[in-house]
C-alpha cells in the first residue's frame, strides 16, 4: 500500500443481479487530502460510497483503511475504525433539539447508552463536547432549536455536525449541496473547507465549482471505472474525462 493512503480500493466490485455497477475500482485516498469523486448520473457513485461504509456488501476486491481490510464489516464497525459518511437528513430526529441530536451522536462515540445520562461527570464533558460541535458549524445559537424547524442549510450543518461527532479520520460526504441555493453553497462549501482540516475528506459533489476548489484531487467515475486520477488541473485537461463527462465547455 501506498504509505501515504489512508483509504485504498482494490479491484473493488459490485454487481445488482447480472448488472456490473462498479467494474474494479482501484483508487488510493491520501490522508489529509481533500478527495472528490465525480462522474456521469449512474456511474456509481453513491454505490461505491456504500461499500466503502460498509452499507452494501461488495461482490469482489477489499477496501483498506489505514490498512487493513475492512470489506464486510457492519457500518458501525467500520464507524467506529474511524471512517465517517455524513448522516443523511432522515436520520436527524426531527422532533429533538439541535443539541440533543448531536448529544446522542457523541454519547454513541464514548458508548454511552441514553439511559446513562445520570453519570454528570460523564455528562459534562458529553456536553461540551457537544456545544463544541455546535459551535464548529455555526450552530451554537441553535442549540435549543428544534431540529425539524432548522433550515436545509442548517439541517445538513447538523448532519456534519453529527458526523464529526465520532472524531472520524476519513469523513464521507454524498451530495452535501444537493438542493442548496448559490448562497447556502458558498456558506457549506466554507465550512467543509474549514472543517476537513486536519482530517482526510472523501466527496461525492454535483457542483463543479465546489469540486474544482475545495479538492486537493479527483477521481472520475464513468460506468463503474475510475478513468482518472489528479489534480483539479490535471482532470480539467484531461482528453478522456473532457470526452466522457466534463465536456469542452465546462473544461474550457
Ligand atoms: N439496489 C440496487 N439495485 C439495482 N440497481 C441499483 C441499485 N442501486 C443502484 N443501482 C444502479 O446502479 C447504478 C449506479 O447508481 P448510483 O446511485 O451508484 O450512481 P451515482 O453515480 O451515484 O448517480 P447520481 O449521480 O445520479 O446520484 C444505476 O444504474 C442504478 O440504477
Amino acid at each position: 500500500m501506498n504509505p501515504q493512503a489512508i483509504l485504498s480500493l482494490r479491484g473493488l466490485r459490485k454487481s445488482f443481479g447480472d448488472v456490473d455497477i462498479i467494474r474494479g475500482v482501484d483508487l488510493e485516498v491520501r490522508a489529509g487530502e481533500r478527495h472528490a469523486l465525480i462522474g456521469p448520473n449512474g456511474a456509481g457513485k453513491s454505490t461505491l460510497f456504500h461499500l466503502i461504509s460498509g452499507r452494501l456488501p461488495a461482490s469482489g476486491g477489499q477496501v483498506l483503511l489505514d490498512g487493513a481490510a475492512i470489506q464486510g464489516l457492519s457500518p458501525q464497525e467500520i464507524n467506529r475504525r474511524g471512517l465517517a459518511r455524513s448522516f443523511q437528513i432522515t436520520n436527524i430526529f426531527a422532533g429533538l433539539s439541535v443539541f440533543e441530536n448531536v448529544r446522542l451522536a457523541v454519547m454513541r462515540r464514548h458508548g454511552l447508552q441514553y439511559v446513562l445520562w445520570r453519570f454528570a461527570n460523564r455528562l459534562r464533558a458529553v456536553r461540551d463536547e457537544t456545544m463544541q460541535l455546535l459551535d464548529q458549524v455555526r450552530l451554537g445559537a441553535r442549540a435549543g432549536t428544534v431540529a425539524g424547524e432548522l433550515s436545509y442549510s442548517e439541517q445538513r450543518s447538523l448532519e456534519i455536525a453529527m458526523t464529526l461527532a465520532s472524531d472520524p479520520k476519513v469523513i464521507m460526504l454524498d451530495e452535501p449541496m444537493a438542493g442548496m441555493s448559490q448562497e447556502e453553497t458558498d456558506y457549506t462549501a466554507g465550512l467543509i473547507r474549514e472543517l476537513s482540516r486536519g482530517r482526510t475528506l472523501m466527496i461525492v459533489e454535483h457542483d463543479m465549482d465546489v469540486v474544482f476548489s475545495l479538492s486537493d484531487r479527483i477521481s472520475v467515475l464513468v460506468y463503474g471505472e475510475i478513468v482518472a486520477t489528479g489534480s483539479p488541473e490535471e482532470i480539467r485537461n484531461n482528453p478522456r474525462v473532457k470526452e466522457a463527462y466534463l465536456g469542452e465547455e465546462a473544461a474550457a
